[in-house]
Formats: structure tokens, C-alpha cells, sequence
């Protein structure tokens, strides 16, 4: 039977008990009943594998991999997989939710699903990691499919891992099966502009939420933390926008620049230096923590979880938050959040750019046809400026916080759907 891992966490909050807890406002506000809130509150199905892995040694090593599918009322579930140390059912049912109410929000026919590997990629070679991905595939063959359960790349994955999901799904069903996964290389049917896809939709977010807030980006500073696909991509994209990118992060610091860091260059340099910023000399070297309580107009946590917490919220200078990751603000520290007046643009809306190309990638597999990269660009950039304003109208409506207005638009759709389709 497979180990499962305890909620690892200490001072920090159970991650599916902070989902629900901003669910619960956001069902009272709209007088949710309870038959759909009950339907609602417990995703549809958790799985749990244990994977054996021959590694490079000649040993074996068991891993535990998860996927959870919170919800498919709206369409085939949809959410990525992650590869980190910190993975743990109780994140991934959490991750599965907030891709439901991500998907609804931005209005795309997908329910929501999240998976995960409990591992540490950087410590694995290439072959073990292919390893990995196709016996985690071939757990989950009877859970994946086109039309059932389709992964993309989350944490510690990419189009490379996407790459042989694809595979050895295929080779299950004895054909090429691209559509059963998004966020593939080019030549494998992936989609043009998904690669920037959530960074994009980041900066989109930021944009319009500086315009209600009468930022003017080329006067405003910003700190992003995480420098992977997401925090990178919205970092560059901001500042072409006109932003000076004080501070940019990974696992090994902070990097600050009070005169702004120069993107392109700090990309190139990570790039060219085993995807670290570790040694980067265009910018002073600060504590970790420390990137998140700058004095800055836009802060864009685009790392992990619970990274704003009621230990160190009460610090936070920035005027706007744009959630780049899944969950970086716990449950508490929203409260202090509001109080302080700060707007928070929050992950199901923020970081909706990617699952919305990793829906065009779908059409497109499905058509047997490819967009141009300002096809896929202009409709993710019109998706995101309409779902912002929506949620924006909901929290001037509601009077309530973004994030409670997106959670309120979202489970209004979801709710709505499950009725008209008569409950299961
Ligand atoms: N990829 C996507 O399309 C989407 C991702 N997201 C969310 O965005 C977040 C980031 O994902 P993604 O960019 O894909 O992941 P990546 O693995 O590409 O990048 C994660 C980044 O976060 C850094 N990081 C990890 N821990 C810390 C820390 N404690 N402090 C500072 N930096 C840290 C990593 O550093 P290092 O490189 O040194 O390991 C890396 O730079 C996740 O929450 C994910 O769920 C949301 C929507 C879509
Ligand atoms: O692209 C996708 O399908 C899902 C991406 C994802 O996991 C997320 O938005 O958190």
C-alpha cells in the first residue's frame, strides 16, 4: 500500500483547509446550497501510487505519486504535475480545487485536477527522472485521457516530462494520442506561446490592475520571487512593459537592484549556469525572505505556497500583489491583506494564462492545426483582461476582496452548470 505522507507542515497552514476556508466566504456570500456545496467541498477522486524506480546505481527507489480530480462538472478535468520535495495529498487536493475554480473563472470547459511526484528532480539524472514520468503515466492510464483527465507542466516539470507522458500514454492505446497532454514541445503539438503562457497572463493581471489603481508602470518598481517558467516570464514581461524589476528570487536568494535588475541578462545568466542565479553579479545578494517585504509598488510571488503568512504580512510594503503561484498567500494572511488595503489579484484569476493556452494546445490537437503565436497571444490576452474585469465588477458588487469575487464568479459557474446538468 502506498505511504502516505502526513501534512508535513509545521507553522504553516494545512493548504486544502486555507482553499476552504476562502470557498466557505465565498459560498455564503452567493447562498450556496447545500447539496452543491457538499458536492463541491470533497474532490471526485484521489489516487495514490507507489512507484518503483531502478536508479542509475542499480537501486531501487519508491516514490509516491498522486493525482487528484477535484472536480469535471464543467468538462474534462485539467491541471498540472508537480515534482517537489514538498508534495503531499493534502497540497495536491488543494492545487486540483483551485484548477476548477481557475477554469471557471476564465470560462474554459475544463474541471479541475492536479498531480504530483514527492521527489527532487535536481538531484535525479535525465534518465531517472523518464523513469519516473513513465511509470507515473502508466499508473494513471485508466485516470488520463483527451476527453477524461489532461495534464500539463506545474513545478519542477516541463514540456521535456509532458514529452514522454505523451509517449508512453500512447503507446498504451497503440497510437499517437497528443491531445491527452498540454504543454508539449513545438514538435509534438505544443502549442505556440504556452511557454509563456502563465507569465503572460501574470503581467496582463498586473496591468490592469495598476490601471484601477492608477499605477503608473513606468514609474512603478516590482519583486518577483521565483525566477522558473512563471516568475521569469512575468518578470520580463513587466518590464518591457515599463517596470523596474527591483528584486528577482530562486532557491538560492534574493537578488536586488535598486536601479532594476536587467531581465534578459539575468535569464541568459541562469540559463547558462544550471538554471541558477546563484553567483549573478548585477545585483546585491539579500536574504530570501527578504524580497517580499521591499518597498514596491507590484509584488509577484511566483514560487510556492504559503509564502505570505501571518508572520511576515504585517511587513508587506507593496500596494499591488499579483499571485504568480498557486496558494503563496495563506488563508490568515489574507485578512491582514485586506485590512491594509493592499489589492491581491489571486492565483485562479492571475495565473490563468496558462491553462487558457494549454486549452487552445487542446483545440489545436484536436483540429489537427496550428495557431500563429499572435493568434494564441491576442485571444489568452483578451480571456484575461475580461475575466479580470468580471471578477473586478463581482467585488465591487459583493464588496468583498478579489479574491473572494473570484471564488465567488467561479463556484456561481460551476453551480450553475451542476444544475442544468440535473446533479450526477
Ligand atoms: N508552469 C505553469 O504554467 C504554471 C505554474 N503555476 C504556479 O506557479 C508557481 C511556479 O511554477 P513554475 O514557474 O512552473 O515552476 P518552476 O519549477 O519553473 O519554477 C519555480 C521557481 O521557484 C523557485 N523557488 C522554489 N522555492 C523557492 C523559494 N523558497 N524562494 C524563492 N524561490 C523559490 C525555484 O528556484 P530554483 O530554480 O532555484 O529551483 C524556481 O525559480 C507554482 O506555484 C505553480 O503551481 C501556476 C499556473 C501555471
Ligand atoms: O496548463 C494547465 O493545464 C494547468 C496549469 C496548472 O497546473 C495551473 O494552472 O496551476
Amino acid at each position: 500500500m502506498a505511504y502516505i505522507e502526513p501534512a508535513p507542515i509545521k507553522d504553516k497552514e494545512n493548504p486544502f483547509e486555507s482553499m476552504m476556508s476562502r470557498f466557505n466566504i465565498a459560498a455564503k456570500a452567493l447562498g450556496l446550497d447545500d447539496e452543491v456545496y457538499n458536492v463541491l467541498k470533497t474532490p471526485a477522486k484521489q489516487v495514490i501510487v507507489s512507484l518503483p524506480i531502478t536508479m542509475d546505481d542499480g537501486s531501487i527507489q519508491v516514490f509516491d505519486g498522486f493525482r487528484v480530480i477535484h472536480s469535471n462538472i464543467l468538462g474534462p478535468s485539467k491541471g498540472g504535475i508537480r515534482y517537489d520535495m514538498d508534495v503531499h495529498l493534502d497540497e495536491v487536493k488543494a492545487l486540483a480545487a483551485w484548477m476548477t475554480w481557475k477554469c471557471a473563472v476564465v470560462d474554459i470547459p475544463y474541471g479541475g485536477a492536479k498531480g504530483g511526484i514527492k521527489c527532487n528532480p535536481r538531484q535525479m539524472s535525465a534518465g531517472e527522472i523518464e523513469r519516473l514520468t513513465r511509470a507515473y503515466t502508466s499508473a494513471m492510464v485508466e485516470i488520463f485521457g483527451p476527453d477524461r483527465d489532461i495534464p500539463a507542466p506545474d513545478m519542477g516539470t516541463g514540456p521535456r516530462e509532458m514529452a514522454w507522458l505523451m509517449d508512453e500514454y500512447s503507446k498504451a492505446q497503440g497510437m499517437t494520442v497528443n491531445a491527452v497532454v498540454t504543454g508539449k514541445p513545438l514538435v509534438l503539438g505544443g502549442s505556440l506561446g504556452r511557454t509563456e503562457a502563465t507569465g503572460r497572463g501574470v503581467m496582463v493581471s498586473a496591468m490592469a490592475a495598476m490601471e484601477k489603481l492608477k499605477i503608473n508602470p513606468y514609474q512603478a518598481t516590482c519583486a518577483v520571487q521565483g525566477f522558473g517558467n512563471v516568475g521569469s516570464w512575468a518578470a520580463k514581461l513587466l518590464e518591457e512593459r515599463g517596470l523596474k524589476i527591483v528584486a528577482v528570487s530562486d532557491v538560492t536568494g534574493a537578488y536586488y537592484n535598486a536601479n532594476g535588475i536587467n531581465i534578459n541578462e539575468a535569464i541568459d545568466y541562469k540559463n547558462n549556469n544550471n538554471g541558477t542565479l546563484e553567483g549573478y553579479k548585477g545585483a546585491e545578494v539579500i536574504p530570501g525572505d527578504d524580497l517580499l517585504t521591499l518597498e514596491v509598488d507590484v509584488l509577484v510571488p511566483a514560487a510556492k505556497e504559503d509564502v505570505i503568512t501571518i508572520h511576515n504580512v504585517d511587513k508587506i510594503k507593496a500596494k499591488l500583489i499579483v499571485e504568480g503561484a498557486n496558494g503563496p498567500t495563506s488563508a490568515k494572511a489574507d485578512a491582514v491583506i485586506n485590512e491594509k488595503g493592499i489589492m491581491a489579484v489571486p492565483d485562479i484569476l492571475a495565473n490563468a494564462g496558462g491553462v487558457t493556452v494549454s486549452y487552445f494546445e487542446w483545440v489545436q490537437n484536436r483540429l489537427g492545426y496550428k495557431w500563429t503565436a499572435d493568434r494564441v497571444n491576442r485571444r489568452s490576452d483578451r480571456i484575461m483582461k475580461d475575466a479580470f474585469e468580471n471578477v473586478y465588477q463581482a467585488s465591487q458588487k459583493y464588496n468583498v476582496p478579489m479574491r473572494i469575487a473570484a471564488y465567488i464568479v467561479a463556484i456561481d459557474k460551476v453551480a450553475k452548470t451542476y444544475k442544468f446538468r440535473g446533479g450526477f
